[in-house]
């Protein structure tokens, strides 16, 4: 198990000596606790597997140092750095019967056989395979498949970290929830640092205590997926979190209140001082669940329609040419001609150039 530090770490895949950097990775400092469950989550081509491979150490960062419990592992191999890695497909021996495919991991580092036996067994029963540990694994499906080599990375406990790359791409989808709960419940057995990339929200919020947010090569957040909720750091959390994500208004902010377009006002219950907002694109936020569409709210709105998202319904609206959502309570029939929408103040979010504006102290 380890603490995995990282400073001023950053990588180019095409280093430039003059002009400016391609990034594939912003220079960040950043940790990741000992036995925490992390997510990286984020679109395609924001840096995941970049930073992933970079922890392993099958990439060496052109930029900084990555520690281990403090000391410098930066020039480290892979097999140096005892981190057991998962990948998006099987890498299973096929002769070989799923025991021994579970046990070669701990046949490799020498661990005894009949502790490795009891290790193999628990590990099997976790995922499922209990059954199947006398069959060839080439008689197994793809969803076995890559139960193997999740029980491959998960059977060692004296590892640094278990890195998991989009494991659950090729399961049945029934299955997946089931896989998900199932390394949770593990990690909380074993707490082992363990690092799951995903770009899929839902697998990122239900598996980790901490989501690292990642965006054009940026950390962009790290919280726990309440706080990504609540209290999203930068616009692309609000918008990419929660379903539909965040609303973001243009605005100006004028004694103390948001100047909306159509010249509505909000009143800020903190306004942050005047020049922390000069000269930069200021916007507010506030996410559907807490707002409030009611003939006695505060701004007249457009009612555009109202969606069945199945757990719940959500009102699409329009504010001075602004287009919006809202959630709407069960029961709820807005009139389309005197729908007003109210913002939940405690729930009001201030944004320059993207990112979270804090209160003047
Ligand atoms: N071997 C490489 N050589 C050059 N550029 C690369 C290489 N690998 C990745 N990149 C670039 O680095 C950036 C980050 O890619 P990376 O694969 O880390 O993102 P990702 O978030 O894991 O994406 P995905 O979810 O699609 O795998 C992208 O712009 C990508 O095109």
């Amino acid at each position: 198990m380890a603490r995995i530090a990282f400073q001023q770490l950053a990588h180019s895949y095409h280093p430039a000596p003059r002009g400016p950097i391609d990034y594939a990775l912003r220079p960040m400092d950043m940790a990741f606790d000992d036995a925490g469950a992390y997510a990286l989550l984020g679109p395609s081509g924001c840096g995941k597997t970049t930073l992933l491979s970079i922890i392993s150490g099958l990439l060496r960062p052109s930029d900084g140092t990555v520690l281990f419990d403090g000391a410098d592992v930066t020039p480290w191999a892979p097999e140096r750095r005892n981190v057991a890695q998962v990948f998006q497909f099987p890498v299973v021996y096929d002769t070989m019967t799923v025991r021994e495919n579970l046990a070669f991991p701990l046949r490799n580092r020498g661990v005894p056989a009949r502790e490795a036996s009891a290790r193999v067994d628990y590990v099997a029963s976790l995922l499922g395979l209990t059954a199947a540990l006398g069959r060839r694994a080439r008689n197994l499906g793809a969803d076995d498949k890559q139960k193997i080599s999740l029980g491959r990375g998960l059977v060692r406990s004296d590892v640094a970290a278990i890195l998991f790359d989009e494991p659950l791409t090729v399961i049945d989808p029934h299955l997946k929830w089931e896989l998900r709960s199932r390394l949770k419940e593990l990690h909380r057995q074993v707490p082992v640092t363990m690092i799951y990339v995903t770009h899929d929200q839902t697998e990122a919020l239900t598996f980790a205590d901490r989501v690292v947010v990642m965006a054009g090569g940026e950390v962009v957040q790290v919280g726990t997926p309440e706080a990504l909720f609540e209290r999203p750091a930068h616009t692309f959390v609000g918008h990419f979190i929660g379903s539909p994500g965040m609303n973001l208004l243009p605005c100006e902010v004028v004694s103390g209140e948001a100047v909306l377009p159509g010249g509505h006002r909000i009143l800020l219950p903190h306004p942050p001082a005047r020049e922390t907002l000069a000269g930069r694109r200021i916007e507010l936020g506030i996410r559907p669940e807490f707002t409030r569409i009611a003939r006695d709210g505060d701004l007249p709105v457009l009612l555009r329609r109202v969606e069945d998202l199945g757990r719940r319904r959500i009102a699409r609206v329009e504010l001075a040419g602004l287009a919006l959502t809202a959630t709407l309570p069960d029961g709820a029939a807005p009139s389309s001609d005197a729908a007003r929408i109210t913002f939940d103040p405690a729930h009001l979010h201030l944004y320059a150039d993207g990112r979270l504006v804090e209160a003047a102290p």
